[in-house]
């Protein structure tokens, strides 16, 4: 296995407020990752860091062994937490331009993605649930062959039933030497696909952990650790 992602003394302040402090992470490749922790831990922050939406105050970010920039873009696919397309579209007029825009995008998984999810490529953004937008930014970040996948609150307005079938649908899709970081609350339906996973709490790493030692050490699932930790 090698890294993916490292990051050392990464801390990022705004003002007087801190929103990560002295972060030090390592990930290896062909792993799925839950970046878990309560409202405000700084989960989003890090990914923003990531994807050179913030800048840190001090500390360094590696993807591939590269400082942020154009070429970790390349290899990065970004789902951020607040919608960035224009909604006006139609689903396959987004395709065109991620086609054009993007060298490693595939459109034939976007529409085969879309076909298993029944969304009409034809549809307009605007004219979606909130739940079915949802799904088509995901599959759209899931239909580049990325090597580095960050997944910010992928599926937080997709309904119960659906959740399982749009994991297992999307994550059929990617190359297992990837890797997929996932920043979720909704850490009982997600937990079954992650293999490892990072508990953010109030700006610091609390622990790291795979989920089999989670699962065989301890004897929990991370639901419940999550909810021992994080207990109010
Ligand atoms: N642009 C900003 N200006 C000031 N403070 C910010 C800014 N962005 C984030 N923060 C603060 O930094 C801290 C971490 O925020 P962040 O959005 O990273 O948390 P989070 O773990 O993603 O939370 P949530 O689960 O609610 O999305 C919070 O206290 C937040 O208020």
């Amino acid at each position: 296995m090698s890294t993916i992602f490292e990051c050392s003394g990464l801390t990022k302040k705004f003002g007087s407020k801190t929103a990560l402090s002295d972060v030090d992470l390592k990930i290896e490749r062909g792993q799925i990752v839950g970046l878990l922790g309560p409202n405000g831990s700084g989960k989003s922050t890090l990914i923003k860091l990531a994807n050179e939406l913030l800048t840190p105050t001090s500390g360094q970010i590696l993807i591939g062994g590269k400082q942020p920039g154009i070429e970790t873009k390349k290899i990065v696919s970004y789902l951020p937490e607040r919608t960035y397309l224009n909604d006006w579209m139609r689903v396959q007029q987004i395709i065109e331009f991620f086609s054009d825009f993007y060298d490693n995008f595939k459109p034939e998984k976007a529409y085969d993605m879309l076909k298993r999810l029944n969304i009409s490529p034809n549809d307009r953004l605007k004219t979606m649930s909130k739940g079915t937008k949802e799904k088509v930014q995901l599959i759209l970040v899931m239909s580049r062959e990325a090597e580095l996948y960050f997944l910010d609150e992928p599926i937080g307005g997709v309904d119960p039933a659906a959740r399982d079938y749009i994991l297992e649908t999307i994550l059929s899709n990617y190359n297992e030497n990837a890797t997929v970081i996932i920043s979720s609350h909704l850490i009982s339906d997600i937990e079954k696909i992650l293999d490892y996973v990072i508990f953010l709490n109030q700006s610091k790493v609390v622990l790291t952990s795979t989920v089999d030692d989670i699962r065989d050490a301890k004897g929990k699932s991370v639901d419940l650790l999550f909810r021992e930790v994080f207990k109010c």
